[in-house]
């Protein structure tokens, strides 16, 4: 860590896949070798020798001379080439534009590309050619490039090392790569430290021999404390996914720059509880729980995200009062589970749960007993939110008549029919479906006094959530032939994991439709939440919007003018005063204040001008009835 005092250390960059995301010869390559017929192959073989000089495999010159014989590239493709690689110039550099220009005097870029490529694109950055140490091409008369000067110390093995050497930095110098050869300026004992670059490229071997690792060159500034454009490096943001969210999630988080680390099933709390530390974003679905134990151990967690509809897996309460943000996806899934519905609906009338096993068990059972069209049959829905309203209509679409049971007041859809009480929907219905939500409230909401007011014979289905339903009364009810059948998605207990068995006494009834609560488990809907919650999740993180945030107050805020005070506070009186005290106090100028609370938290954002004195984050911080506080620039 370099003296805060003391200036800032030679900081001495490779240019190839460090500075840019590429390398510029193989793009020279792609672009000399464009519309002829073995470009392919060429620029393959020049990829090929790349790396194998880069991982140290051969030795640099022979790599480039090797590369230079197939390259067949003319001073004229140079321009183009530039212009490519200003474009790729990689991404956490190009943000932090201002360092680069701020400390040009103590930055070099010492590279075994080419100086004609190189400075230009270096340029824009404010670093002068004079501090560019770089090959240069040979050209014969035509304008062909032949190879590269051989009087130029990079063109040779060692060739960094040697122009470290006659560089003769007076201070300590930090070396910052992705090669094996901007390593051996440390061996040599020409740097102090090597920082391997992995932002593009990460080779294991120039991984092992580093002082440090570099996802990106936020890191190198936060972890020297030097200005930079990001409040936080992203690659710090841990985000630990469980019950296999579609590969999507995992992929929007990681390009986003997070460390993503994926536990395929469920874990238990104490499971999770061991794995929670260090962790910013929790991914589940519905099976994980997160107790207030996991919210305790959780000290760095900033967010949850409910790859599903439920959350009642979740204290949310506890989350709020953690302020730890809570989002799911409310309609992702919602139509995969009126499709299940719908087909279970015709499934359990015409008693296939009885037949299908007899056929593979070779019985042939041809009768109509105990089976009926659902045209004309009353569907009674209880829980008339998403799922059942969607239903409501679909259903209607096949002829049923609706009746549906909700305990809030809801817009009729169609020709349905609110019941006024539960009563009256089961005792009219022929099919009972069960679309209420989780909340610990609704425990053993339907049991044997439900199930006796329904009509014999009639048939029920919960696609909801497993505690719910009184099972051990369903079973009753179904042994005795009171319903006549029965579809059943949820449990309340289910396996955490594929590999664990099933148990529970529904098992081996008659018409009994028994699935792996596979309600939302389609390709598309699997697609739409893997895409819908990281987009919440990530909002949340880079701009503070709690929209549709299912524990916090939710604030859809306008850009970002300048820094963000995100505040998150207990919501007792007087703390947006303490918080506009401190920063008048501090001749905070304020561009924007927005102010949301709920019964337990309140939610503070404050736009200031990027001009203040850093002792009032510390004052904020200590804010009485502070949660949580961070700063997005
Ligand atoms: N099987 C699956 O894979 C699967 C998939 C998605 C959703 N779900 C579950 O389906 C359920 C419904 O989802 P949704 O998106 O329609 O939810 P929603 O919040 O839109 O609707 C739930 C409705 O139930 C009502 N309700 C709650 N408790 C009630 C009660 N005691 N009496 C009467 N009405 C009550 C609410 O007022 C609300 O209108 C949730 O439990 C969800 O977790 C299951
Ligand atoms: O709440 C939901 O969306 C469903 O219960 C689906 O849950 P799952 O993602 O665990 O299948």
């Amino acid at each position: 860590m370099p003296d805060p005092a003391a200036p800032l250390p030679y900081l001495v960059f490779d240019f190839d896949s460090t500075f840019t995301q590429v390398e510029g010869l193989d793009e020279l390559a792609a672009i000399a070798l464009t519309g002829q017929p073995d470009q392919a192959t060429r620029v393959a073989a020049i990829k090929a020798l790349t790396d194998q000089g880069m991982a140290g495999e051969i030795g640099f010159q022979e790599s480039l001379s090797k590369r230079l014989a197939l390259l067949g590239a003319h001073r004229r493709h140079l321009g183009p080439l530039v212009a490519h690689l200003q474009t790729k110039v990689s991404e956490s550099i190009q943000r932090n534009g201002d360092f680069f220009r701020r400390y040009a005097d103590r930055i070099y870029v010492v590279s075994s590309g080419f100086r004609e490529f190189i400075e230009p694109v270096v340029a824009a950055f404010g670093i002068p050619a004079s501090h560019v140490l770089a090959n240069t091409f040979t050209f014969d008369a035509e304008g062909n490039i032949t190879g590269c000067d051989p009087g130029n110390v990079l063109s040779r093995d060692g060739g960094k090392i040697q122009q470290l050497k006659d560089l003769q930095l007076d201070g300590p110098v930090y070396v910052l790569g992705d090669g094996y050869t901007d390593y051996q300026i440390r061996e040599a004992g020409l740097a102090k430290r090597f920082y391997a670059y992995t932002e593009n490229v990460s080779r294991p071997s120039v991984v092992a021999a580093a002082d440090e690792v570099l996802p990106t060159f936020d890191e190198f500034l936060y972890q020297l404390k030097l200005p930079m454009t990001l409040s936080y490096p992203k690659n710090r943001i841990k985000v630990l996914l469980l019950e296999n969210p579609d590969a999507r999630a995992a992929e929007l988080f990681r390009q986003e720059g997070y460390q993503v680390e994926e536990v395929k099933g469920a874990l238990d709390e104490d499971e999770l509880v061991a794995r929670i530390e260090g962790v910013s974003i929790l991914g589940i679905r519905s099976k994980t729980q997160v107790t207030q134990r996991v919210l305790d151990a959780a000290n760095r967690l900033i967010g949850i995200g409910a790859f599903c509809i439920g959350t009642n897996q979740i204290d949310l309460l506890g989350a709020m009062r953690k302020g730890v943000a809570v989002f799911n996806a409310p309609f992702s899934n919602t139509r995969s589970v009126v499709e299940l519905t719908l087909a279970e609906l015709i499934v359990l009338a015409r008693r296939i749960p009885e037949k299908n096993p007899k056929m593979h068990a070779g019985e042939w059972d041809k009768s109509a007993s105990g089976s009926f069209e659902i045209r004309g049959k009353t569907l009674g829905i209880i829980g008339y939110g998403n799922i059942g309203s969607q239903l409501s209509v679909v259903a209607e679409a096949v002829g049923m008549k609706v009746v549906y049971y909700d305990m809030a007041e809801k817009l009729q859809l169609g020709n349905a029919l609110k019941a006024q009480t539960l009563e009256e929907l089961l005792r009219q219905s022929d099919i009972v479906t069960l679309h209420i939500d989780g909340r610990p409230e609704n425990q053993d909401f339907f049991g044997a006094k439900e199930f006796a007011l329904m009509k014999k014979g009639a048939l029920f289905i919960n696609n909801a959530r497993g505690h719910v339903v009184d099972v051990p009364a369903l079973a009753a009810v179904l042994r005795s032939g009171h319903l006549g059948g029965a579809a059943i998605d949820v449990f309340p207990h289910e396996p955490k994991t594929n590999a664990e068995s099933f148990e529970s006494e529904l098992r081996g009834l008659p018409n009994v439709l028994l699935t792996p609560h596979i309600g939302g488990s389609t390709a598309e809907a699997q697609r739409n939440i893997a895409e819908f919650v990281p987009e919440r999740l990530m909002q949340y993180i880079n701009t503070g919007n709690t929209q549709q945030s299912v524990n916090f107050p939710n604030i859809l805020l306008p850009g970002q003018p300048g820094h963000r005070l995100i505040h998150i506070h207990a919501n007792v009186p007087g703390v947006l005063a303490r918080i506009n005290n401190v920063l008048a106090q501090h001749h905070v100028n304020i561009l924007g204040q927005y102010l949301k609370t709920n019964e337990l938290v309140g939610y503070v954002i404050t736009d200031i001008d990027k001009a203040y004195d850093q002792d009032v984050i510390q004052a904020l911080r200590e804010v009485e009835h502070t949660i949580k506080f961070r700063v997005l620039y």
